[in-house]
């Protein structure tokens, strides 16, 4: 207690106080703007200059009276008082002692009579405990930030822990009634008690306070982070959909393109599916995208779309004849094969054959050298048809998927080349051409000449589902033609589906015809002429495709023509003149110096060489067979030769062995003697037994000195015993002779029947010489014959002489002789 007070009046004026309790040892300002507050101030001014501070029961009551007023107050000292101009005061009172007021008067303002309140027992235990307590709440308190700094200071520095109390239930935010209860118990022990409950709840209304802060916190920041991406999203969505961001649309778009499409219901079913899948799903997703692209497809293809088909026999052939010239057989063909579908066409009208039927049949395979037409024609079949178009490259095809495509969940999957083709085409009954299927490659993945088998197989095809498309596609309207260069490679399985029909290489006569009415009316449209200002003479055009084309097909006589109408166009264009007369002598100075001569071309009759012949996939062509004797010994073979090769030329040295007493050739020199067998051109790799005879023709020459004719050229495999064996490819060797000047070719005899499908009029300007036996080979390629050959000469084998022959030009792919 302030030591100014030892003993309390016992009647003082009366402040009342809104909303806050005093406690004991508190120095405090107090406002006071009321009449009854400022006159009890100023009348304890004037008195003991003590007062009582007590709170009013409801702090809107202004004029309170006794009843308004707690029991208990507070007496404080007046230490000060100062009066502000506004006519309020300001009062410093000291607190000194819980008091009980009774008899409460009012005149200018209250009074009543005091005494203080007992204070009770306290245990000292019990105190020391509640003590402990307090401080480690008032810690916890502090930690919660509930109080300034200011306050935490004062309290803390506070031995008495009754004071301490004290000014903790001051400065915290209890309610006015805890308040008061709180200055109604003077007991230590209870007051703590007390005060330590309301901490507790306190404490418990702070963390509660704080769970539900943080629960708001986080729901704002949730809302806030969620509405923030999804206007970001709408921005995004309409950015990409440039402008408007319609995603439902683009499904609704596809379903009715879909719709549309008339597909069968269980195709339809599952590309509903997908339409619905990228109906949920978000317009950004990357599987959306897939998907889009998937339907792309299938409303592109033309599941119903189809072109009528003229099956007028009469008019596809003048489709064929107005295209190509010659290639009777060829076009003989495609128009029974035209015949065949329109019967079966009609017989399907008729309900006597089902719709499967009219389309079964072999698939046509044309084979042969580049550049005879095999494409171009396939082109005009689907003209003379009126169906469109489309040709797929199998060359490089090495997996089933490019056939059939890659499943979707691959990135980047895409569909086969087939569907790819019909999607081209636009309709679902092209021609398709299948080209180079000799050239279809496997690979671990899987062989696509499988799936091949199933896009052909007309009880198949109907149902050939691409991995990608995931659903049927109907092939059967399709009129696949396939091409190869080799037909042997074409794999086992789609030979057997195919009917092979064979091109040849053209002869001279052929490339004339073609060239005089398709290739230069061609060229005169492509190079902007008319046929008025270009004229080729036939000397011109013969000596463009001896002299400067070899090949089997036109291709590159095509393209040299082109050169020179470009050539004769520029002089026109230029004024230099009107129009111009291609002659063979003027080819020179429009298309350089000839590039090839016919290799027989200047040659002479010459011992040790020979001439056999060879076809490639390209043509055929004819072959040097070299030997030269010299001191030595053994056998030295050189130019690439394969082992059969090798082998042949083996043989013929045996032949010529086991022969040299009838041949009149010197044993004991033979013995000591290098034979060299070599075959131009040297970097060419060269393969195959039907050299057999060629090789025997150099050997005896060579060691007879009897030189081989250079007209003549030969093809047969020998036996040991000198038969003549029958050989593949006659037709194409002949034709590759013919080219190079051979005018005599020896072939054997199992082969004649061959010489039936060699042009006519090649046959008569060429003679063949059918032989069953080398000694008949021999007959005909040296010079006087098997005569000469046996008649005893004084001479050994002569030194070889130096050929004026130049090297055979084929380069690329390995020769077959
Ligand atoms: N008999 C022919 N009548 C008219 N033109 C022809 C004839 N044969 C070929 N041609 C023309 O020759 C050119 C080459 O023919 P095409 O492309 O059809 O050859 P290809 O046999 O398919 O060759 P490849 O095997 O290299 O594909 C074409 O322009 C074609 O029109």
């Amino acid at each position: 207690m302030p030591s100014e007070i030892h003993q309390l009046p016992k009647n003082v004026p009366v402040c009342p106080v809104r909303g806050s309790v005093i406690y004991p040892t508190m120095v405090q300002h107090i406002d006071a703007s009321r009449a009854i507050s400022i006159n009890a101030i100023e009348a304890a001014m004037e008195g003991e200059k003590v007062i009582l501070i007590v709170s009013q029961r409801d702090k809107d009551v202004d004029d309170p009276k006794g009843d308004d007023l707690y029991d208990i107050g507070t007496a404080c000292n007046v230490l000060r008082v100062r009066k502000n101009p506004d006519g309020t005061v300001q009062m410093l009172v000291s607190a000194v002692a819980r008091v009980k007021a009774t008899n409460y008067q009012r005149g200018d303002y209250l009074t009543a009579d005091i005494e203080p309140l007992p204070a009770g027992k306290n245990k000292p235990v019990e105190v020391q405990a509640l003590t402990r307590e307090l401080r480690e709440k008032f810690d916890t308190i502090v930690s919660g930030g509930k109080l300034n700094a200011e306050a935490v200071q004062t309290i803390a520095s506070k031995d008495d822990v009754g004071e301490m109390a004290d000014h903790i239930a001051f400065n915290l935010d209890f309610r006015l009634e805890d308040k008061q209860a709180l200055l109604e118990t003077e007991n230590l022990t209870q007051r703590l008690t007390k005060l330590l409950t309301l901490l507790d709840t306190e404490q418990e209304v702070q963390s509660l306070q704080q769970k539900i802060r943080t629960q708001v916190k986080e729901e704002i920041d949730k809302n806030q982070r969620e509405y923030y991406l999804r206007e970001q999203m709408k921005v995004i969505q309409k950015e990409l959909s440039g402008g408007d961001d319609e995603e439902g649309d683009e499904a609704e778009a596809f379903r009715a393109k879909i719709d549309a499409l008339d597909l069968k219901p269980e195709v339809k079913k599952e590309i509903d599916r997908e339409v619905n899948r990228l109906a949920r799903m978000h317009p950004d997703a990357a599987e959306a995208s897939v998907i889009r692209t998937y339907l792309t497809w299938i409303t592109e293809l033309p599941w119903n779309e189809r072109s009528e088909d003229r099956l007028d026999v009469e008019e596809a052939a003048q489709v064929l004849d107005e295209d190509h010239y010659g290639l009777d057989k060829v076009k003989d063909r495609v128009l029974e094969f035209l015949a065949v579908r329109r019967l079966r066409k009609e017989r399907a009208e008729r309900g006597e054959l089902s719709a499967e039927e009219v389309n079964k049949g072999p698939i046509l395979v044309f084979t042969g050298p580049p550049g005879v037409g095999k494409t171009s024609i396939a082109q005009s079949i689907a003209k003379s048809l009126g169906r469109k178009y489309v040709r797929i490259a199998l060359g490089g095809a090495r997996d089933e998927s490019d056939i059939r495509g890659h499943r979707r969940t691959y990135i980047g999957a895409m569909p086969g080349r087939i569907i790819q083709g019909i999607r081209t085409a636009g309709t679902k009954n092209p021609v398709i051409l299948l080209d180079e299927v000799d050239k279809l490659g496997s690979s671990y993945q899987g062989d696509p000449s499988a799936a091949l088998l199933e896009v052909l197989d007309p009880s198949q095809n109907q149902h050939f589902t691409d991995h990608y498309l995931g659903v049927p596609f109907d092939l059967s309207e399709v009129m696949f033609i396939a091409t190869a260069n080799y037909p042997e490679q074409i794999p086992p399985a789609l030979m057997d589906r195919m009917e092979v029909i064979e091109f040849n290489s053209y002869i001279e006569q052929e490339k004339l015809e073609i060239a005089k009415r398709y290739l230069l009316p061609r060229q005169l449209i492509q190079n902007g002429l008319k046929q008025n200002q270009i004229a080729f003479t036939d000397a011109a055009l013969e000596k463009l495709i001896s002299h400067y084309t070899r090949e089997a097909g036109v291709r590159n006589l095509e393209r040299e023509v082109g050169t020179v109408a470009r050539k004769v166009a520029r002089k026109i264009a230029t004024g230099k003149t009107k129009r111009a007369k291609v002659t063979d002598k003027e080819l020179e100075t429009y298309l350089g110096k000839p590039r090839h001569t016919p290799e027989t071309e200047g040659l002479e009759d010459m011992v040790g060489v020979s001439t056999g012949m060879f076809y490639t996939p390209v043509g055929g062509d004819i072959l040097f067979v070299e030997t030269s004797i010299m001191p030595g010994k053994g056998l030295v073979l050189t130019g690439q030769l394969g082992d059969v090769m090798k082998e042949s030329a083996r043989a013929a040295l045996t032949y010529a062995k086991s022969n040299a007493e009838r041949f009149h050739i010197d044993k004991a020199k033979l013995d000591d003697s290098e034979i060299h067998v070599h075959v131009p051109a040297g970097a060419i790799p060269k393969e195959g037994p039907s050299a057999g005879g060629a090789m025997a023709t150099s050997l005896i020459s060579a060691l007879t000195g009897i030189p081989a004719r250079h007209d003549v050229a030969m093809t047969g495999e020998m036996t040991l015993t000198g038969r003549y064996l029958p050989i593949g490819g006659l037709k194409e060797k002949v034709l590759g002779a013919r080219r190079a000047g051979i005018k005599h070719i020896i072939l054997p005899k199992a082969n004649e029947a061959d010489i039936a499908d060699i042009p006519m009029h090649l046959r008569s300007s060429m003679r063949f010489h059918p032989a069953e036996t080398v000694d008949q080979v021999l007959d005909v390629a040296l010079v006087g014959g098997l005569k000469a050959l046996e008649t005893t000469r004084d001479g050994s084998a002569p030194a070889v002489t130096t050929s004026k022959r130049k090297p055979t030009r084929r380069a690329g792919a390995g020769a077959r002789a």
